[in-house]
């Protein structure tokens, strides 16, 4: 980790998350939009390259491209393709797997390694209460899929909500295990780009009890340094990851990740909007590679724990 850039928390910068839409073809009750503000812009595949490049330089090793939804780009093939000619150690994507069967072979072609699949249900009813559309047998053809054509590992996010679908946990557990996928447990979290907080505070679900209960019956436990020091819980053949950021300091303090807004702003941290530096005008301007180095570094300079110790 020494050859990696610091920021001054001494947290390395390993992962770079680029929201390439803001656009979406859902509309899920709980969305925080990756912490974007309402804009039209967008990316070509060749400016994403450009910001890439310029994070590879920097020791930038994983790039993950979300959104919006990242598959609604009709050009999100060509954008797999670009970066992985940059030869990253991991591409992914996170989908809410609609048009997932359709894109997963030519996104494998194109270099994609793996996907995070959001689906929080197995109950077509509570599907559609929180997407808004009847789409469970399609975005389940998806996952199906994008293990077909090798994609690993394939994670389902599932964002726990209390009385909406907690009960449905160790469900969701048995269809992911038996295809060979992880299940990603997500708390759901508030922040200012999200439609609705007063829905996201009433069916909070606090996921530190269950977490106890996968400690109890876990075969092995793993704890994902560099990664916010996420834990695994490898259960009976399977495997469930657990992310619950609110107020947990820990969790910052390994955060190694910087975003990339649809209009190519580079954003410090998920929850804030006030500490964005511009990269893309500079881009458009045709700065030098030294010029877009330091843009970056004021982006790393200025990223900060959330939640930290003293808070
Ligand atoms: N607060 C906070 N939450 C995050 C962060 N990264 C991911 N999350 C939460 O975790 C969810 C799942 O993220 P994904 O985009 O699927 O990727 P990931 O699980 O973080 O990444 P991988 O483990 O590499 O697959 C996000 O939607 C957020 O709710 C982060 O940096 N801060
Ligand atoms: C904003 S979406 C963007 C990518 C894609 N549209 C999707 O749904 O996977 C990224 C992830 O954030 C999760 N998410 C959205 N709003 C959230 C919230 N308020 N709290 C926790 N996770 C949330 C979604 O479930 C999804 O897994
Ligand atoms: S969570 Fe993903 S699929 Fe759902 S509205 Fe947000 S961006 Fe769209
Ligand atoms: S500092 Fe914390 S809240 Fe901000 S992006 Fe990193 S883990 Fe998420």
């Amino acid at each position: 980790m020494k050859d990696k850039v610091r920021d001054d928390y001494e947290r390395p910068v390993i992962s770079l998350r680029i929201s390439v839409t803001n656009r979406c073809n859902v509309n899920c009750i709980y969305c925080h939009h990756d912490g974007m503000l309402d804009s039209s812009s967008e990316m070509t595949p060749d400016e994403i390259y450009e910001i890439c490049r310029i994070a590879k330089k920097l020791g930038v090793e994983k790039i993950r491209l979300s959104g919006g939804e990242p598959l609604v780009r009709g050009d999100i093939v060509e954008i797999v393709e670009k970066v992985n000619s940059l030869d990253f150690k991991d591409i992914s994507i996170t989908t809410n797997g609609i048009f997932l069967e359709k894109y997963a072979q030519d996104l494998v072609d194109a270099g994609l390694d793996r996907v995070n699949v959001s689906l929080d249900t197995l109950n077509p009813d509570t599907y559609k209460r929180i997407v808004g559309k009847s789409l469970l047998e399609k975005v389940k053809s998806g996952i199906i899929k994008s293990c077909e054509v090798g994609m690993y590992p394939v994670k389902v996010n599932m964002v726990v909500m209390n009385n909406i679908n907690n009960d449905e946990i160790m469900d969701m557990f048995e269809f992911t295990k038996e295809h060979g996928v992880i299940l990603q447990l997500i708390e759901i979290i508030e922040s200012e780009s999200c439609d609705d907080n007063d829905f996201n505070l009433k069916y909070h679900y606090k996921l530190d009890e269950f977490e106890k209960y996968l400690a109890e019956i876990a075969d092995e436990i793993k704890v994902r340094e560099f990664m916010q020091d996420r834990k695994k819980y490898f259960i009976d053949g399977g495997e469930i990851e657990v992310v619950h950021p609110v107020d947990n300091t820990n969790f910052c303090k390994n955060c190694t990740r910087l975003r990339i807004t649809p209009e190519g702003k580079i954003k410090p941290c998920l929850l804030r909007n006030d500490n964005l530096v511009d990269l893309l005008g500079y881009i458009r301007d045709g700065a030098s590679d030294e010029d877009l180095i330091d843009i970056f570094l004021k982006g790393i300079h200025n990223r900060e724990p959330y939640y930290k110790e003293d808070n």
